[in-house]
């Protein structure tokens, strides 16, 4: 019998926003460093973005596992260093341990005012201080009753724009995850639809094409257990929220990436 090829790599991780309190995220890292093990096992990287708060206390935990789990920020600063007050420095984020940085996260942008330009300059500082950024792009509103063509259209324009704009600023042949989060997906009672998300995601693909670098795509928006089986045709893998706060759920998503 032929050789079994190596599975595709997949990647899964979550965002704990600002859930937690310090012992609870404490405790929820210790069970994700548990899982270390299933992922490597699985072929799929594995993903923790504590708030900037936890960062040492998680990276202390998670580097005393035999098998790797990644480490995010939800955020950073675009300047290495110097009088910004209340800011976090992408070269301190990089010495402490974090190999991934979220950037433009919905959130973020609504909340914050967040821009593309400001997240553009900041995916370059993430890459020059050798980190993976992580750029949330998606559309805000829901698909209407029009042809589904017409939803897929609209999504695909509006995170283009997101995604050209920090492409634009980071090398070519660096590596870059775009987490597709159609807005209106965020904090619902479920993901956005297969169809949708497979036809958007295979032409933010396309976008990304030329590029020389490694591309992951992800897709983010009330997923949990189920979603990825249905998601796989466009992704690599699955950012979660709240679903992944019971852990037996990310351990279910992993053994489903495992199985796909
Ligand atoms: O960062 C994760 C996304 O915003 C998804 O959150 P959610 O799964 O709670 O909707």
């Amino acid at each position: 019998m032929p050789p079994v090829p190596p599975l595709e790599r997949r990647i899964v991780g979550t965002s704990l926003k600002m859930y937690f309190s310090p012992s609870r995220t404490l405790s929820y890292t210790k069970n994700i460093a548990s899982l270390a093990p299933l992922a490597a096992a699985s072929n799929v990287d594995l993903f923790l973005i504590p708030d900037f708060l936890n960062l040492t206390s998680c990276a202390s935990i998670l580097s005393s596992t035999p098998d790797p789990v990644l480490l995010g920020a939800q955020d950073t600063y675009f300047e290495d260093y110097g009088a910004f007050t209340g800011e976090v420095s992408p070269q301190s984020l990089k010495d402490i341990g974090v190999s991934i940085v979220e950037l433009g996260h919905a959130e973020r942008r609504r909340l914050f005012g967040e821009t593309d330009g400001n997240i553009a300059k900041k995916a370059a500082a993430v890459v020059r201080n050798g980190m993976i950024p992580l750029i949330c792009v998606g559309e805000v509103s829901a698909p209407s009753s029009g042809p589904a063509s017409a939803a897929v259209g609209m999504a695909v324009r509006e995170c283009r724009t997101q995604m050209l704009s920090a492409l634009a600023a980071i090398p070519d042949g660096s590596e870059v995850i775009f987490a597709y989060e159609p807005v209106w997906a965020i904090g619902a009672s479920e993901p956005a639809g297969k169809d949708h998300v497979v036809a958007v995601t295979k032409e933010l693909r396309r976008i990304c094409g030329e590029r020389k670098g490694r591309v992951r795509i992800l897709y983010g928006g009330s997923a949990g257990p189920g979603t990825f089986e249905n998601l796989k045709e466009g992704v690599d893998g699955l950012f979660l929220g709240r679903f992944a706060h019971e852990v037996g759920n990310l351990e279910k998503v992993i053994e489903e990436m495992k199985r796909t």
